[in-house]
């Protein structure tokens, strides 16, 4: 390890500053395009001692615990020049893959903040007056696996208030255990759904106790490794003309105003052939994100590999008015694609996989007649490489546009949409 100073260059894909050496590219941390650093330097990695000359982009981070807290990476720099580096992340992974489409500009989508989070506890080691130094809980240091301890955090949504102290309570129950926990708390419209995972098996007095935790801070739920605690009400949350029970740790997009975009755009996309959309399937579908809106204009059949998600859509669905029929489908489109000639008399299909993205089911998309397919992606490798199969098969990939509902995180997601 050396201390050296170093200038900045630009910002990489993961929202470390870069300074070019004739070694090689060094990442650093907390740093801005344009800046002089003094640096402690460990080959291609290097930690920040001091900004020797500040860029005029950098501003005042909005959170105490930046820094030191992994959880964001760019709070110290203006918005302007944070949207348009989160644009190129886009524009530059779909020019490497050899992609020439129209880029909109950056929606923000970060609204009132996130509605999940996922906290970390883990025991400290050390002894504390109240006991409360011997755990900490909060999110992963920056590139280190030790916890930072929290007790507020600005990017969560108002609907997340009370999430850390009833983290808290929890992870003190679990203390002498000796786990490390994850706690991941959503924000719903019935209150706090909270899942536990980490503990192992637990005794009968220990699972009471945290019963009564989840009361005491009136959780709506509490579940541990998906199983029940305690449930005072279904945590509920309104997805089109639907209202959604969420399964215990089921996917949700970060931000209720993320989802709304995502939505928004898969929605244009369709009204642009409005008066020709009769069939839809909904692809890597969740709980029904875009099922539940798709639906209000096409018949859907939505495919999912997770069991509870398609349980919790096809209840959502019964009894709501307005809504055309709505099929859910387990299936790992993985493994088991849905095939070209299921697709037969389709006229819209969604994909949104996880991060690895859809391979095999790009492919069975290519080789369909369905005119209008729309990719929605959190991960825009993955997607580039899926949608450069599309093309092969035939599609025009008309525009995408980058979302950011993960604020001051190097994570964009997008809505790629492609016809024939
Ligand atoms: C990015 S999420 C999108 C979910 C939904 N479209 C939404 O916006 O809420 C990806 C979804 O793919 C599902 N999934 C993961 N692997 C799968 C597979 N092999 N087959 C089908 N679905 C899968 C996950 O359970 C998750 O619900």
């Amino acid at each position: 390890m050396s201390v050296t100073k170093l200038d900045v260059a630009r910002i990489g894909h993961r929202g470390d500053g870069i300074a070019d050496t004739p070694e090689g590219s060094v990442f650093v941390p907390l740093t801005l395009p344009g800046e002089a650093v003094e640096v402690e330097r460990e080959h291609d990695r290097a930690r920040l001692l001091a900004v020797l000359a500040p860029s005029p982009e950098r501003v005042k981070p909005i959170c105490p615990h930046f820094g030191p807290c992994g959880g964001c990476a760019l709070q110290h720099w203006a918005p302007a020049p944070y949207e348009a580096w989160k644009r190129a992340l886009v524009v530059e992974a779909l020019a490497r893959a050899g992609l020439e489409t129209e880029v909109a500009p950056l929606l923000p989508a970060h609204g009132e903040g996130r509605r999940r989070a996922t906290f970390h506890a883990r025991g400290t080691g050390g002894s504390a007056p109240k006991g409360r130094d011997v755990l900490a809980v909060g999110f992963a240091g920056r590139r280190s696996h030790a916890v930072v301890a929290i007790d507020a955090c600005p990017i969560l949504a108002p609907g997340l208030d009370g999430a850390l102290k009833a983290a808290w309570a929890v992870a003190q129950e679990l203390v002498p255990i000796a786990k490390p926990l994850d706690i991941q708390v959503t924000a719903t419209e019935t209150g706090l759904d909270m899942d536990v995972r980490g503990s192992g098996p637990l005794k009968p007095n220990r699972v009471a106790a945290l019963a009564e935790i989840a009361g005491e801070h009136r959780l709506a739920r509490l579940t541990r490794h998906g199983e029940l605690v305690l449930q005072r009400e279904p945590p509920l949350l309104t997805m089109g003309r639907a209202r959604v029970a969420l399964p215990p740790g089921s996917f949700l997009q970060a931000t209720a105003a993320g989802e709304a975009a995502l939505a928004r755009l898969v929605m244009e996309a369709l009204e642009e052939r409005a008066r020709g959309v009769v069939r839809a399937v909904d692809l890597f579908s969740g709980v029904g994100t875009f099922t539940l809106r798709l639906a209000e204009r096409a018949r859907v059949t939505a495919y999912e590999s997770s069991a509870p998600a398609i349980e919790a859509l096809n209840k959502a669905v019964r009894g709501v008015a307005g809504l055309k029929p709505v099929t859910g489908e387990v299936r790992d489109l993985f493994r088991r694609p849905l095939l070209a000639q299921e697709m037969k008399g389709v006229d819209v299909a969604v994909f949104d996989p996880p991060r690895q993205g859809a391979e095999a089911q790009a492919r069975q998309l290519a080789a369909s007649a369905v005119p209008l397919v729309i990719g929605v992606s959190c991960d825009v490798t993955t997607f580039a490489r899926d949608a450069q199969i599309l093309i092969e098969g035939g599609y025009r990939l008309e525009r995408v546009t980058p979302v950011d509902q993960f604020l001051y995180s190097a994570h964009v997601e997008l809505v790629g949409v492609f016809r024939r």
